[in-house]
């Protein structure tokens, strides 16, 4: 599990790790690591151009120490001291080892540039002249580096309110931030590179985790020899209706792929005849009225892609929801419980799957709200609805009362596009239907819905029904099984 932390979390920590150790010792330790990775990206550091930015807290510190470093191999290093105030006895080693202070900035001709203005200390929007300095970084030729949190990114949420540097690369002392997981402040962080400078044994519960192959591997359902169909997890989908027949088909070939021993659909007419003629697999109960007395029993429930939102469908998903299994709620089946909260009344669990504008109607916030803060109103989602929420978006985020929120970040932007949430609600559901908790069916379902999109992009656009063709192979890559 690769596990993040709030800035506070972080500085209790450091607290009590300094006071073991002499003064300074951590600091340098950061530097010794950011040095390393600055100079990895030069490749050949002598009469190499390098530009700091120096913030007026330790985050500079740790810039003007790891210059020095650099400024000793060769490299023509030079500072702009940003703020009030400078790290002084970092300023003292970084003028020992050769290191210019620069008045104005050659931000535009270095090879390097080291984003060191702000880190968990910040508060707010940058101020100037830090704001105008992340945009020079931002515009300029060279590699960007940034020191422990992209200035300008919220540590502790990912939240940016203005302007923030886009570096290469994030080098981050002790442990993962929060704000380096979490959109919109994960797209500004490059690649992120962790220095250990011996926090381990003084972090607190996680705020926030992310699975990794291993933990995916470890939670993914596998079927043992004695397994039958039933066994291994019946899955009932009620989606798509006459005039919305794909959702129907996409959510059931996300569940099949996803190992659903069974898939039970019901629906009228017209999405019956397509998901007969995609899955001659799925076990089919036409309906003439909103009843699920005839389906046979399931494991799990997925309610809503395509669904429509009219008094049938709201009787058909007030039926689902009456039954003891979980259920996954998805699209139409969101807007039919946001107009009827009433629905959310079961002893059995809930999963949500909203993007933001169906998460705004949910709780009552601006879609706009929602992105900026995606965190906040999930935790927020999770612990009003009394559901697991699982919330959609370039980093997708999961939350449940009382559990550190989960963040996946296998996805791509080519996923954003038409039906390919019908397939996650598939697969997740089909997870839900072998025995996972709601919580892990959601992460993993979209750890594997993400990976699956990779796959079936590789660098250019996907269709939906693709990413449901790609879940068995991203399913293969999780076991690390040769692929046929
Ligand atoms: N502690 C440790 O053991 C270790 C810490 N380490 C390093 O220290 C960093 C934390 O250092 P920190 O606490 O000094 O805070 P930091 O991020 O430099 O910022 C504070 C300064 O920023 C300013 N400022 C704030 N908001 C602003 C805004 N919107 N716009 C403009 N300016 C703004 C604010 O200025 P002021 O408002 O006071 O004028 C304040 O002076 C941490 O991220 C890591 O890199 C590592 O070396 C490992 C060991
Ligand atoms: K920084």
């Amino acid at each position: 599990m690769k596990t993040a932390y709030t800035a506070d979390q972080i500085r209790h920590a450091e607290r009590t790790l300094m006071a073991r150790l002499p003064e300074g010792t951590l600091m340098q330790r950061a530097a010794h690591g950011l040095a390393a990775a600055c100079a990895d990206l030069l490749g050949r550091v002598y009469g190499r151009r390098v530009v700091l930015l120096v913030g007026s807290g330790d985050n500079g510190g740790d810039a003007l120490y790891a210059g020095e470093r650099l400024a000793r191999r060769g490299a023509r290093v030079e500072a702009v001291l940003a703020g009030s105030k400078t790290h002084e006895a970092g300023l003292r080693a970084f003028l020992d080892a050769g290191g210019r202070v620069a008045e104005q900035a050659a931000v535009g001709e270095a090879d390097l540039i080291v984003d060191g203005l702000v880190g968990i200390g910040v508060s707010g929007a940058l101020r100037e002249p830090y704001a105008r300095l992340a945009e020079e970084a931002n515009t300029a030729h060279g590699t960007v580096v940034a020191v422990d949190v992209p200035s300008g990114v919220d540590a502790s949420t990912g939240q940016v309110a203005g302007a923030a540097v886009r570096a290469r690369v994030t080098v981050t002392m002790g442990a993962y931030k929060t704000g380096l997981l979490v959109d919109p402040g994960a797209a500004h962080t490059g690649t992120v590179e962790l220095v250990d400078i011996g926090l381990g044994p003084f972090l607190p519960d996680p705020d926030v985790a992310a699975l990794t192959r291993a933990d995916v591997e470890d939670l993914l359902p596998r079927p043992g020899n004695e397994s039958d169909k039933y066994r291994r997890g019946v899955l009932g989908v009620a989606a798509g209706s006459d005039l919305y027949t794909g959702a129907a088909v996409l959510a059931v070939g996300g569940a099949l792929r996803a190992g659903a021993g069974l898939v039970r659909y019901a629906g009228t007419h017209e999405p019956v005849q397509q998901v007969r003629a995609h899955w001659p697999e799925a076990v089919i109960t036409p309906l003439d009225r909103p009843s699920i007395e005839h389906v046979g029993r399931v494991q799990a429930w997925l309610l809503g892609p395509g669904l429509g939102t009219g008094d049938w469908a709201h009787e058909l998903a007030a039926r689902v929801l009456a039954s003891d299994v979980p259920v996954l709620i998805d699209a139409d089946g969101l807007t039919l419980v946001a107009r009827d909260r009433s629905l959310l009344r079961r002893r059995a669990p809930v999963l949500i799957t909203p993007h933001a504008g169906e998460l705004s109607r949910l709780i009552g916030v601006s879609r706009d709200d929602i992105e900026a803060a995606r965190l906040e109103h999930v935790r927020r989602a999770a612990a009003e609805l009394g559901v697991t929420v699982l919330l959609k978006g370039s980093t997708t985020v999961v939350a449940e009362e009382a559990r550190p929120v989960r963040v996946n970040g296998t996805g791509t932007s080519w996923l954003a596009t038409g039906g390919t949430g019908d397939v996650l609600s598939g697969v997740a559901g089909a997870l839900l239907a072998q025995g996972l908790g709601c919580y892990d069916a959601a992460s993993v379902g979209a750890y594997l819905h993400g990976l699956a999109g990779r796959l079936a992009a590789r660098g250019a656009p996907l269709t939906s029904a693709g990413v449901a063709t790609a879940v068995p192979e991203a399913i293969r890559s999780v076991h690390g099984e040769p692929r046929p």
